[in-house]
């Protein structure tokens, strides 16, 4: 019998008989039942969509760490350019798209402060969109602790406050201030102080406005649309969807002292409550503005 037509027998004979139908291995087996308990489920499907977008920052966060280290050699703002273009890419991941609008008002030469609505961690997606140069943020000092993420947010030059002390964190911005000016640096801060997913503004804190006249530079306002149209952790939703993004003219603070912190956060507050309600498209309140700063 010619081997090779006992071969090709067995082979034909193999090739005619179907594959062996083994048991399925048991991580084939788990993942199908993930994911028919996703598709059955909102609550676990948002549960893996978020999850997915941490372990995305733990991921990437390690293995930009390195990066930054070998490039820059250390904490810098410089690694932010690094930290942003790999950001910029989650938006892919998730299907997210921006609609840009007022870029050009920070096209500011030197410091300024940019303030801006915070609804969720999807946010960092939204801030490296469109992150100018020699950007760094204000963060709560707990995001330090997050692993590689604090980690990166530490070489990255992020400055880390005490929210629940006012006095530590009324020094820090008193050293941001004296930092920007010599290190030409611009400073985004979040005055709503934190995350806030209502579709509507909370009142602001007074940090950034008392740091902006400290340091006699303008206020860059950017407002991000509501995203309770794709995203809201209450009715386990997670979607693809837009985000409408608007730059609004920097508010000039020359010549203001710590008496017109108040009329600078209000008038902030007013006009992005304005353009998050527009480019939201939810009716303007027939009464008019809620509370700009915190009572
Ligand atoms: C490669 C993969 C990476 C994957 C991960 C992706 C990205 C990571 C990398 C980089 C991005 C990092 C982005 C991090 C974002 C983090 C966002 C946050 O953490 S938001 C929360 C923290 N931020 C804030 O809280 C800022 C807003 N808060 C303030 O500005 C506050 O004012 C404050 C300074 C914290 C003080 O808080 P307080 O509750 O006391 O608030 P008030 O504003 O009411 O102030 C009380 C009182 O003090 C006076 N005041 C306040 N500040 C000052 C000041 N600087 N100087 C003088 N006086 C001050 C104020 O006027 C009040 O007095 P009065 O009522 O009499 O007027
Ligand atoms: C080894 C320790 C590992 C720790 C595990 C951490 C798990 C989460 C990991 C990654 C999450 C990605 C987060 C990206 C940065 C988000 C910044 C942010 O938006 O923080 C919220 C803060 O603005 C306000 O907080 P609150 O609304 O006041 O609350």
């Amino acid at each position: 019998m010619d081997p090779s037509s006992s071969s090709s027998s067995s082979s034909s004979s193999s090739s005619s008989s179907p594959p062996s139908e083994g048991p399925l291995p048991w991580w084939g087996v788990a993942g199908a039942l993930v994911l028919l308990a996703a598709a059955l489920s909102p609550r676990l499907r948002f549960r893996l969509r978020i999850g997915s977008y941490c372990l995305l920052c733990l991921l990437a966060s390690a293995l930009t760490a390195p990066a930054c280290l070998l490039w820059n050699r250390g904490r810098t703002v410089r690694n932010m350019t690094i930290i942003k273009n790999v950001v910029r890419t989650f938006k892919y991941i998730y299907g997210l798209r921006f609609e840009l609008k007022g870029l050009e008002h920070f096209e500011i030469e030197g410091p300024c402060v940019i303030i801006s609505n915070h609804q969720s961690i999807l946010d960092m997606i939204g801030l490296m969109e469109i992150l100018p140069e020699r950007c760094v943020q204000i963060a709560k000092r707990e995001l330090m602790y997050m692993g590689s993420v604090g980690l990166i947010m530490y070489l990255g030059g992020v400055i880390f406050i005490n929210r629940k002390s006012t006095s530590n964190a009324k020094s820090v911005m008193a050293d941001v201030g004296q930092a920007m000016m010599s290190e030409n640096v611009k400073v985004w801060i979040y005055p709503e102080g934190t995350r806030n997913g209502s579709g509507d503004l909370l009142p602001f804190k007074k940090g950034a406005f008392h740091l902006a006249i400290q340091t006699q530079v303008p206020v860059v306002p950017v407002v991000y649309s509501s995203f309770t149209s794709f995203y809201n952790p209450k009715k386990h939703l997670f979607t693809s969807g837009k985000i409408r993004v608007e730059v609004l003219p920097p508010v000039p603070t020359e010549g203001l002292t710590a008496s017109d912190v108040d009329e600078l956060t209000d008038r902030c507050y007013t006009a992005m409550r304005e353009t998050l309600f527009r480019i939201s498209e939810r009716p303007a309140e027939v009464n008019g503005g809620g509370p700009s700063v915190s009572h």
